[in-house]
Parts: structure tokens; C-alpha cells; sequence
């Protein structure tokens, strides 16, 4: 017999909004013959809980449509929600306070400031933000994360794990709607690397955070639940479960059938799964 209670948390989760979503996001540089087209009118959803990497050939418009969707750029055309929040129409100011209050970010360089503690690093953007720092939640997240006996020290301190430990307690700890990486592993040799995939799988499983990355590597993208290919500023595949293997002969697919081959715009060329539906 089917368990009735089961029934109202299948329906909720049914009609649970994506943490973020970009509709038709286009974006040009330039004009006439020099013009580029970053993003062909790109619609895609990221499910809350779910971890998306973001790959394709250098040019293929992942940067932009990171940045786009994080709020760091602005589109020429097409909406991007953070939750249930468009961010078409936002003023600069309305613009940093929706990245500071539902947007965490995980970079290359990790950005912590030398002269503040590890607490004093990851606390930052609540005491920017002037908010309470949820003292549960942060014990929570520094204990999963192996820092609670090095709260005390400075990034100098501290050796390369921990500094992106540290990075990455510091984009949890004010619990945002999600985490964008750009490239979090660029830098970093494979066990660090590593470390920074794991920290975040982590997050996803542990705290049901949402995460997107972008990244060359396709090792780094097999962490995640999902993989969306770019190329040419559009979406040309997304596909959940792939292994390393799988990414590195698609991305050896892409480069021998060049962006050029894609067909030009709109969301019909698209991967079904891509749309909004
Ligand atoms: N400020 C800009 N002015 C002009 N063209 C730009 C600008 N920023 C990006 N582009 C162009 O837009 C396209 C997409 O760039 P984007 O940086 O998003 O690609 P990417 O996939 O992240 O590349 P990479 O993997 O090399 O970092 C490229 O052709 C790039 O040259």
C-alpha cells in the first residue's frame, strides 16, 4: 500500500524552485563584423542540493555565464533568477546585497585577508553584512571541515589545505542559496585539488548545498552530480553520472567538431534537458 504520508514530500519536491536559473541569457561583445557572442540565449536550471560542473573549449562563454548568473555581469538580453529572485531590474546596490546574502564564491586564488584569523576570515561577510553569525552552523561547518583548532591562526599559518579549507567555510558559513567556483582548482596540485572537489562534494551530500563550478578538468567535473558542456555560447549537452572518462572523450569530441559546427542561436538547438521545462 502506498504510504499516504509520503505523498505531500514527492509533491513538494516536485515544485521546489531551482536555487538558480538563466532563461534565454544572451550576451554580445562588440558590433557589426567584430561582434561576439558569448552566450546564444542560453536557458538552463540548477536544481537546489545538486553540484553542476561547467565545461567546454576555451571561448565557449563558461566564465560569462557563471559571472551572469552569480551576478558578477550583466546579460544583454534573458533573465537570471538566484532563487526566486530575478535579477533583471536590480540596482547595483540590491545587486551586492542579493550576492552577499544568497551568493557564496569559491575562487582560484582563495582571496583571504592576510592580517585576520581563520574565524575572523570565514565570519567576514556576515560582520560586512553586519549579521549574526549562526554559532551552530559555523561549529558545524569548521568541525566537517577539520578547522576547529586552527581558528585562532592567520593565512601564514596555516598550510595550502587549510587555507582552502578555510575558503570554503568562509562561502558556507552564511548558508547561501549557492556556490559558484571559478576554476577552484586552477592552481592547485592534484591532492590539494583534490581536497577543494571533495570539501565541496561534502557540502552538496552533508548540507545539501547547491554548487556549480567551472573547470577544464575533467577529473575536477566528474565530482559533480551533473555536466554541462558549452560551446560556441550555447549548450550542447548536460548529462548526469559521466565519468572522468566520459568527459575527457566529449570534450575530445567538442574540439574535433569545432564550435563552429553548432548550429547559430536560440534555445530550440539546445539539449532538451537544458530548457525550461
Ligand atoms: N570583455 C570582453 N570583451 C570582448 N569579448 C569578450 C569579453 N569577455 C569575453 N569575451 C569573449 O566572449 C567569449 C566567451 O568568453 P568566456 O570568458 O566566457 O569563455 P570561457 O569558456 O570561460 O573561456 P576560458 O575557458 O578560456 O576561460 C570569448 O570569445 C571571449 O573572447
Amino acid at each position: 500500500m502506498t504510504n499516504p504520508a509520503a505523498a505531500p514530500e514527492v509533491a513538494l519536491e516536485a515544485q521546489a524552485p531551482p536555487a538558480a536559473a538563466a532563461y534565454k541569457l544572451a550576451k554580445t561583445y562588440g558590433k557589426g563584423e567584430t561582434v561576439v557572442h558569448a552566450l546564444r540565449e542560453v536557458s538552463v536550471e540548477f536544481a537546489a542540493g545538486e553540484f553542476t560542473a561547467i565545461m567546454g573549449p576555451s571561448g565557449s562563454g563558461k566564465s560569462t555565464l557563471m559571472h551572469c548568473l552569480a551576478g558578477l555581469d550583466t546579460a544583454s538580453s534573458g533573465n537570471v533568477q538566484i532563487g526566486p529572485i530575478p535579477l533583471n531590474g536590480l540596482n547595483d546596490k540590491q545587486m551586492t546585497k542579493l550576492r552577499r546574502d544568497l551568493v557564496g564564491f569559491v575562487f582560484q586564488s582563495f582571496n583571504l585577508v592576510p592580517t585576520l584569523t581563520a574565524r575572523e576570515n570565514i565570519t567576514l561577510p556576515l560582520d560586512i553584512a553586519g549579521k549574526k553569525v549562526d554559532k551552530d552552523w559555523m561549529q558545524a561547518v569548521v568541525d566537517r571541515l577539520g578547522l576547529a583548532d586552527r581558528l585562532g591562526h592567520r593565512p601564514s599559518e596555516l598550510s595550502g589545505g587549510q587555507v582552502q579549507r578555510v575558503a570554503c567555510a568562509r562561502a558556507l558559513v552564511a548558508r547561501p542559496q549557492i556556490i559558484f567556483g571559478d576554476e577552484p582548482t586552477g592552481n592547485l596540485d592534484s591532492r590539494s585539488s583534490a581536497e577543494v572537489l571533495s570539501i565541496l562534494r561534502a557540502t552538496v551530500d552533508d548540507f545539501g548545498q547547491t554548487v556549480v563550478v567551472v573547470t577544464h578538468d575533467p577529473r575536477a567535473a566528474s565530482y559533480a552530480d551533473r555536466v554541462i558542456f558549452l560551446a560556441d555560447g550555447q549548450i550542447v549537452n548536460d548529462q548526469r553520472g559521466l565519468s572522468t572518462d566520459d568527459i575527457y572523450e566529449y570534450m575530445k569530441h567538442l574540439d574535433e567538431h569545432p564550435p563552429t559546427q553548432v548550429p547559430e542561436q536560440s534555445s530550440e538547438t539546445q539539449s532538451p534537458a537544458a530548457g525550461r521545462d
